[in-house]
């Protein structure tokens, strides 16, 4: 996950491959709740991990409800209707910003009585409940609002006697409300001689698909609901949850809209590995945003799909404008909006007046980031027009607000295959962890760039912070590092274990040597063959024993092509001797970077003695001074500024500083406006 300020993505010309999607959100938190809800243990597999289902799986644990999560499996054990909060008082829960834990849990513990208060983030406290509280109401429960009259925070307390058998709702601001009741209310109603509850829904029904998403997993659990048409559910005496031991989570049909895009977007080729394939979602789901392939299709995109799997390949050319009623795909249509900067001609989505009651106003928020991109958008109370940049002059680089909102941010990471090669800025990109933590991650993994991918080189002689500066710039922008003189390290490491000594006569050996090497790098950790010598290559000789390896040219050949490939998306930041004049020549941003070598010797015996190594302060500025003129007076790739590096000299310059000043150079080279 990328939780930075914002996410530089370059622009991205092409995509293939197999992406594993995370479990749907809605399936993922139903399941959690209906398990919580059995005598008895559920293993949950495939779960979803994210916000809005560890809000979920938090507040079952504060009702006394058995979770244990390994990985994306969850083991829950139910308390069969009867909740046993750790304490007397009233439980307060916590519920983010997913609405999916806030209604049927509010409907749950006001339906079985459950003292308790339920809350969220800010924009949880925009989002209506009204609706649902007074069909709670109806059938006697207690809820009181806490803030504003229609909105969480709300308390539920004891049920009463007063109840009805037949409840309205109001069905057309959110399905999620009829989806609580739905699940709640077979709780009230265990026995054979109860009466039956009738859910009556007033107005069109939004979001249908939800509510047969409900209703499909209700009967996994056990309870058959009775439904006519979709206004009248009727809640058969009798329902009892019934633990089903296990159940799989599907992928989320609504996560799978991006990648089918971005098939749809920039998957050509005809071999038959030239598509984007996506596993654990397929032509079998019960989600409904399934149908979001029916319209990438109508689209132009080429689909194809079995039970649990969906290939995409870019059919249609441009894309095709579609005029198009998405009541049934509220959330998936968002991507819709974003493929229609690729359609010929004007694009309309209509009926999506949820979208304003959702994590953000979506229609709002949608328009503007559409604008900024130089689109022409048309917003209006239930639906939205959009009509691509018309030229491509038009297009702007721009910085996308995301709104805490999982879905523009993913939406948007699509804008990166404009046809003008304009990189996108995203801001806030760890926004997606309500949904899909890795969603960038997964996104990269498959998409190739446009141009070279960005790196910014960072030269100098030894302990002149080169590694502390790269690192950390590497981390502030979400781009990967390349530790190049770790690699020197692990060869002389490696070659002295092997008894070679580190001179041109064993040169060939020490190049074989290499082949066989396979050094990985992870979290700052360098493994060699299983072996993690982080501490190993840092002793204070092997500095100089890396400087004798490097200047033999057959070692410094046999490390080209893995430096190399350290270039991957989203960017790359290299320290090193020659990352700017001979491993990246093509790099933006090159920075020579020095300190005087008494500034240098004293930063290099501090970190020493911090990591528990002795060393005089003496030896070291010897050493240093003698590895300074064996690294810029050999044959090979000397150390010295590329032509066009900015030089540096930190010595009076805090870390901070330094990162600072790397940073607005960068920043100064990319192209985004300040919007
Ligand atoms: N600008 C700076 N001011 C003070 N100390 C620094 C600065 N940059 C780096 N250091 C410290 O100097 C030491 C050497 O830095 P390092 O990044 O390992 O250098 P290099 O990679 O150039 O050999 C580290 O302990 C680091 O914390
Ligand atoms: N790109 C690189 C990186 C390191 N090296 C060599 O490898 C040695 C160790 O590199 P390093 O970056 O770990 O060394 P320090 O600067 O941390 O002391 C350097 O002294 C260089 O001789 C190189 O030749 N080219």
């Amino acid at each position: 996950m990328y939780a930075i300020p914002f996410l530089d993505l370059p622009a991205l010309a092409q995509i293939r491959g197999t992406v594993v999607l995370p479990g749907s959100k809605s399936i993922s938190n139903r399941v959690l709740l209906l398990a919580a809800l059995c005598e008895g243990t559920t293993v949950v597999h495939d779960a979803l991990d994210s916000d809005d289902t560890r809000v979920m799986l938090a507040a079952l644990q504060q009702l006394g409800v058995g979770v244990q999560v390994n990985g994306t499996t969850v083991a829950i054990t139910g308390c069969g209707g009867r909740f046993a909060p750790s304490s007397a008082a009233p439980a307060e829960l916590f519920l983010g910003n997913a609405g999916t834990a806030m209604r049927p849990l509010a409907a749950v513990l006001a339906v079985l009585g459950v003292p308790a208060t339920l809350s969220g983030v800010a924009r949880m406290h925009e989002r209506p409940i009204g609706d649902l509280v007074d069909a709670l109401r109806q059938f006697g429960c207690t809820v009181d609002y806490l803030g504003e009259t229609g909105y969480p925070p709300i308390r539920v307390d004891q049920i009463t006697e007063n109840r009805q058998y037949s409840i309205s709702v109001k069905g057309n601001v959110s399905s999620q409300f009829l989806t609580a009741l739905l699940m709640a209310l077979p709780l009230a109603v265990p026995s054979p001689d109860d009466q039956p509850i009738e859910l009556r829904v007033e107005g069109e029904l939004i979001s249908k698909p939800y509510i047969e998403i409900t209703l499909n997993l209700l009967a996994r659990f056990g309870v058959i609901v009775r439904r006519d048409g979709w206004s009248r559910f009727t809640i058969q005496p009798g329902s009892r949850y019934r633990a089903p031991e296990h159940v799989y989570v599907e992928a989320d049909a609504s996560s799978a809209s991006y990648f089918i895009a971005a098939g749809a977007l920039a998957c050509e080729g005809r071999g038959e590995d030239d598509c984007v394939r996506i596993k654990g979602v397929g032509a079998d789901s019960i989600q409904g945003d399934i149908r979001f392939v029916d319209a990438a299709r109508a689209m132009g995109a080429d689909i194809r799909s079995g039970a649990n799997w969906l290939e995409i390949r870019r059919g249609a050319w441009p894309l095709k404008a579609i005029d198009l009623d998405c009541n049934h795909i509220p959330d998936a249509a968002m991507t819709l909006a974003v493929m229609a900067l690729y359609a010929e001609g004007t694009t309309v989505l209509r009926n999506i007046a949820s979208w304003r009651v959702k994590e953000t106003d979506r229609l709002s928020a949608m328009a503007t980031e559409l604008r900024k991109l130089g689109a022409t958008v048309e917003e209006g109370g239930d639906f939205i027009a959009i009509t691509p940049p018309r030229e491509l002059g038009v297009w702007r680089a721009a910085t996308i607000g995301t709104y805490d909102d999982h879905r523009m941010a993913m939406c948007f990471s699509l804008a990166a295959f404009n046809p003008a090669g304009l990189p996108v800025r995203i801001l806030d990109p760890k926004c997606v962890a309500k949904t899909f933590p890795d969603y960038f991650e997964a996104l990269l993994a498959l998409a190739r760039p446009r141009g070279e991918v960005p790196v910014i080189c960072i030269d100098g002689p030894s302990a002149s912070g080169k590694g502390t500066l790269a690192s950390e710039l590497a981390k502030r922008l979400g781009y990967h590092y390349l530790d190049s003189g770790a690699l020197y390290r692990v060869t002389a490491l490696a070659a002295t274990r092997a008894g070679l000594s580190l001179d041109a006569e064993h040169e060939a050996n020490i190049v074989r040597l290499i082949q066989t090497l396979n050094p990985r790098f992870d979290d700052g950790r360098i493994w060699l063959n299983g072996e993690d010598c982080g501490t190993a290559i840092r002793a204070d000789d092997m500095g100089g024993k890396a400087s004798q390896v490097s200047a033999l040219p057959g070692v410094r050949a046999a490390l080209l092509d893995l430096q190399r490939r350290a270039a991957r998306l989203p960017g790359l930041v290299a320290d090193g001797r020659d990352m700017g004049t001979v491993i990246f020549p093509q790099a933006p941003l090159k920075v020579f970077l020095t300190a005087t070598p008494e500034t240098r010797a004293d930063r290099r015996h501090k970190q020493l003695m911090a990591n528990g190594f002795d060393a005089k302060l003496s030896d070291l500025l010897a050493d240093l001074q003698a590895r300074d003129a064996r690294d810029t007076q050999r044959s090979v790739a000397p150390l010295k500024p590329a032509e066009d590096a900015k030089p540096l000299d930190n010595s009076q310059l805090g870390i901070e500083e330094s990162v600072q000043q790397v940073l607005s150079w960068w920043l100064a080279l990319q192209p985004f406006a300040a919007t």
